[in-house]
């Protein structure tokens, strides 16, 4: 089956947005990434959407963008880790385009996002909680969407890159 647009999903921190980028320059397609497009738009930061319109405010926003978005073709969309919240999303993803599940360990995701202040859900006393039930509820949709799995724990991002497109080939999507 070939299907014209790829989609990476997953958590905070497991890569999605530096990985898509560098995917859709090694495949010549367009990038995109929700959560810059939902910034765009707003004229907001997604920690400023937070504060005034709360989760629910920007998963509304999410929502949109994700319909609009998956409709491309050619493009690597990177989404916002809680894109699978909302059950039209999945949809959406599931229906549309490639999914490829970003994986990685609790662990390693604190470890990359701990100095960054762009994720409000993860600005609290024990983000390391946080994550692990999100990931409890998120990673069964993660894993029933997903396409492809790529470990990306302790693999540097041009591997994780070269990982997803060797996958790509053998299995003729690009
Ligand atoms: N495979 C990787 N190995 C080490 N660091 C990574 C890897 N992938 C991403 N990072 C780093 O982790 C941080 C979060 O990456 P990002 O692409 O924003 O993740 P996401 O969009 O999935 O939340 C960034 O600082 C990025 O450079
Ligand atoms: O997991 C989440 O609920 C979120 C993930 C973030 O994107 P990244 O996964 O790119 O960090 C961003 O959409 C927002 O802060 C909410
Ligand atoms: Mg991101």
């Amino acid at each position: 089956m070939h299907k014209e647009s790829i989609f990476l999903i997953g958590p905070m921190g497991a890569g999605k947005s530096t990985v898509g980028k560098a995917l859709a320059e090694r495949l010549r397609y367009q990038f995109v990434d929700s959560d810059h497009v939902i910034e765009e738009r707003t004229g907001a930061t997604i920690p400023m959407i937070f504060d005034i319109e709360g989760e629910s405010g920007f998963r509304d926003r999410e929502e949109a963008v994700i319909d609009e978005l998956t409709e491309r073709k050619c493009t690597v969309l990177a989404t916002g880790g809680g894109v699978v919240e909302r059950e039209l999303n999945r949809q959406h993803l599931g229906t549309r385009g490639f999914v490829v599940y970003l994986k990685s360990s609790v662990d390693a995701l604190i470890q990359r996002t701990k100095h960054d202040r762009n994720r409000p859900l993860l600005q609290t006393e024990d983000p390391q909680k946080v994550l692990s039930e999100l990931m409890e509820r998120r990673e069964p949709w993660y894993l029933s969407l997903a396409d492809l799995v790529i470990e990306t724990q302790q693999v540097p991002v041009h591997r994780v890159v070269k990982k997803i497109i060797d996958r790509l080939e053998r299995e003729n999507i690009v």
